[in-house]
C-alpha cells in the first residue's frame, strides 16, 4: 500500500498514545501492511544503485579493458550520490540536497549517453550536453530560491529523464551494428519503455499540500517512484546486455585475426575461404587465390631486429589493404611471413593482374622504420578454382607456385597452372 500524507496527518490528529476507534474504509494499522511511501521508496532505490555500483564496479575490476564500462560506472555512482543527497533533504541545505542532487542525476544521464554513444562508436562532444547541465542547474536553483515551485521541479526532472532515454533508444535502435543488434534493439526497447514512463510522469499531479516537499507529493507520484526503481532495473540489465554482446563480439573477433597485422588468422582464412569458394562455385562464379611470402624475412629480423621485422609485417599488411580493393575479398596471415589473399569472382587473368600489381607496390615502397628504410620484395603464386578442387588444394597449388617463385629468383609471380603445365610437359617428355 503507497502511504500518503493525508494518512499521517490524520494519524497524529488524535495525539501521541490515544488510538481513535477503526471505522469502515480506514486503512489497515500499521505494520499489518507493507507501507511504501516517498522515503522508503526513496531508500529502496538508493540500495538499488549502491548494488548496481558494486556490481557494476567489481564487473569492471574483470573487464577492465572495457572503457564504456568505466563511463557507464562512473554514471551510476553518480546517481547514487545524487540519491544519496536527494535523500538526505532537510537534514541538509537545499543547494546540496536539491539543486546539486538534481543536478548529478543529469550528470550521470549525460555520461550514460557518452558511454551509448562510445559505445556505438559515435562522437559525441561535450559542449551541448555541458552547457545543458549548467542551464538545467540553474533552473533548478531558480525554482529552489526564487520561485519554489516543487511541481515544475517534478516536471523538469521527468523531461529531462524522458529525454535522456529517448535519445538512448533512438541512437541504439538506429546506429547498433549488425554485430550487436540484439543487445542493441532490446536495449533500445527498454530505453524506449523508460522514456515513454517518464513522459507519463511529466503528467502525475503533485499533492498540492506538499509545499515543496517531494517526500509529501502524494501517492500518484510514490507510485511513479516504483515504475522508476522497476525501469532503473531494467536499464542496468539493458546496459548490461550491450556489454555482454560486445564482449563476445570482440572474442570471437579476436579468434578470428592475427594480432600482429589485424588480418585472418590461419583458421579463419581456412573458414572463410572454404564458405566463399563453395559460394563461387554454386554461382559458377570463378575465384582466384594468392599466396606470397616475403622475400629473405629473416636477414630483416637478424640485420634491424624482431621488433623492425613485426613492423615490416605491419607495413605489408597495409599495401595489401591498399591494394587489393576486390569486392568481397578476404585476407589473411597464413604463417609467420606468409599471406593469404582470396579474391572470389576474380578469374585468371584478374588475379595475376592484382598480383603483379601488389608485387609492384611491395617492391617500390621500402619500409621506413626508425628512419631506416627497409626494401621489402614477395613471391607470390597465384591458383584459380577448378572443379572438384577444395580450397586447401587450392592454397597447396598457391604455395607450390609461390615456392617455383622462390626458386626462380625471388620477387616474382607465378602461376600455378602454369607449373601442372610444367610438370605435365616434363612427365610426358619422360614417357
Ligand atoms: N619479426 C618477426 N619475425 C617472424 C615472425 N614470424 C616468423 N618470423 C621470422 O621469419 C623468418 C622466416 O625465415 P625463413 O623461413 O628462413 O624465410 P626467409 O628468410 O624469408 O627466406 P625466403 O623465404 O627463402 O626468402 C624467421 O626468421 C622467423 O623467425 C613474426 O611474427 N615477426
Amino acid at each position: 500500500m503507497l502511504g500518503d500524507r493525508r494518512t499521517r496527518r490524520r494519524a497524529t490528529s488524535h495525539g501521541q498514545g490515544q488510538e481513535r476507534p477503526r471505522r469502515p474504509g480506514d486503512r489497515p494499522a500499521q505494520g499489518s501492511a507493507m507501507h511504501l511511501d516517498i522515503p522508503t521508496l526513496t531508500l529502496v532505490s538508493l540500495l538499488m544503485g549502491i548494488s548496481a555500483s558494486i556490481g557494476f564496479t567489481s564487473l569492471m575490476t574483470v573487464l577492465h579493458t572495457q572503457r564504456v564500462l568505466r563511463i557507464w560506472v562512473t554514471s551510476i555512482w553518480i546517481s547514487t550520490v545524487a540519491i544519496i543527497l536527494i535523500g538526505l533533504r532537510n537534514r541538509i541545505p537545499d543547494g546540496l540536497s536539491i539543486v546539486l542532487g538534481n543536478s548529478l542525476l543529469v550528470v550521470a544521464n549525460m555520461l550514460t549517453l557518452k558511454g551509448v554513444a562510445a559505445h556505438l562508436e559515435l562522437p559525441l562532444r561535450w559542449r551541448w550536453p555541458s552547457t545543458f547541465v549548467l542551464a538545467y542547474a540553474a533552473a533548478f536553483a531558480w525554482y529552489v530560491y526564487v520561485t519554489p515551485n516543487l511541481a515544475i521541479r517534478l516536471l523538469m526532472g521527468s523531461l529531462q529523464a524522458m529525454a535522456f532515454y529517448l535519445t538512448y533508444a533512438y541512437l541504439l535502435l538506429r546506429h547498433g551494428g549488425p554485430d550487436i543488434r540484439t543487445s542493441c534493439r532490446i536495449a533500445g526497447i527498454v530505453m524506449l519503455c523508460n522514456g515513454l514512463f517518464y513522459l507519463a510522469r511529466a503528467f502525475i499531479p503533485v499533492d498540492p499540500g506538499s509545499g515543496q516537499n517531494i517526500m509529501l507529493a502524494g501517492t500518484p507520484v510514490a507510485a511513479t517512484y516504483v515504475i522508476g526503481i522497476l525501469a532503473g532495473l531494467a536499464s542496468y540489465f539493458a546496459l548490461l546486455q550491450l556489454i555482454t554482446e560486445r564482449l563476445m563480439v570482440d572474442l570471437r573477433h579476436a579468434a578470428r585475426t592475427d594480432g600482429l597485422t589485424g588480418l585472418l588468422n590461419r583458421s579463419a582464412i581456412v573458414a572463410e575461404g572454404r564458405a566463399s569458394l563453395a559460394r563461387c562455385q554454386q554461382r559458377g562464379l570463378p575465384f582466384a587465390l594468392l599466396v606470397f611470402d616475403l622475400d629473405h624475412f629473416k636477414r630483416i629480423n637478424d640485420r634491424w631486429g624482431h621488433d623492425a621485422g613485426d613492423a615490416v609485417l605491419q607495413h605489408v599488411t597495409a599495401i595489401l589493404r591498399e591494394v587489393t580493393r576486390w569486392p568481397d575479398h578476404f585476407a589473411g596471415r597464413y604463417g609467420g611471413e606468409e599471406f593469404v589473399l582470396g579474391l572470389p569472382g576474380a578469374d585468371l587473368a584478374q588475379g595475376l593482374e592484382i598480383a603483379e600489381r601488389l608485387r609492384h607496390t611491395l617492391a617500390h615502397s621500402h619500409a621506413r622504420i626508425d628512419q631506416q628504410s627497409i626494401p621489402v620484395t614477395a613471391s607470390i603464386g597465384v591458383s584459380t578454382a577448378q572443379p572438384g578442387l577444395r580450397f586447401e588444394q587450392l592454397v597447396r597449388r598457391a604455395d607450390e607456385a609461390m615456392y617455383r617463385t622462390k626458386f626462380d629468383g625471388r620477387n616474382g609471380v607465378s602461376l600455378a597452372e602454369e607449373l601442372s603445365l610444367r610438370h605435365a610437359t616434363a612427365g610426358d617428355s619422360r614417357c
